[in-house]
């Protein structure tokens, strides 16, 4: 499938980094570096402009090494790109480590996903179908 984009960024555009990866990496597009302070939220650029095909999504996700070398993860991930968005994709980077993490021009910050959604129209009903877990969840079939 085709997407339409606008590279404003100083960076080539995200590729898939193996032949079945699901995300591309996107990389911060920024005049200087940035500091992430511990607790600290910020909302990066990408330079990436996008026209979605109806029905479809971006999903922007964590890295899992960012993650686990620097506690750095997208605070509302996964964020969630509309097919009618068409500003600037950013993303939104919370450190939840106890140190200062600095973000660099062109760092792989986060990965995005292109997903097929549905949308559904309601039913409103005054009954749903039995199951056999019923309303149980939380743990509800065991410990395991
Ligand atoms: O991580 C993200 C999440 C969203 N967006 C852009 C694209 C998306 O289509 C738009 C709106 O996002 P969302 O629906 O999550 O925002 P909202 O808080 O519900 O605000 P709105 O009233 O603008 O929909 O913001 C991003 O660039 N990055």
């Amino acid at each position: 499938m085709k997407v339409k984009v606008i590279n404003h960024s100083k960076h080539p555009l995200p590729e898939y980094q193996t032949p079945l990866s699901a995300g591309m990496d996107l990389r911060a597009n920024l005049e200087e570096s940035i500091p992430l302070e511990p607790l600290e939220r910020k909302l990066v650029n990408t330079g990436l402009f996008l026209e979605l095909v109806p029905g479809f999504e971006a999903q922007i996700r964590p890295r899992s090494g960012l993650a686990f070398k620097h506690g750095l993860t997208v605070l509302n991930s996964p964020g969630t790109i509309d097919a009618d968005y068409r500003g600037e994709i950013k993303v939104l980077l919370v450190n939840l480590s106890n140190e200062t993490f600095l973000i660099n021009d062109g760092e792989r910050i986060a990965q995005m996903i292109i997903a097929k959604h549905e949308r559904i129209e309601w039913e409103t009903s005054s009954i749903l179908s039995e199951t056999e877990r019923g309303s149980g969840g939380y743990g509800s079939t065991g410990k395991e």
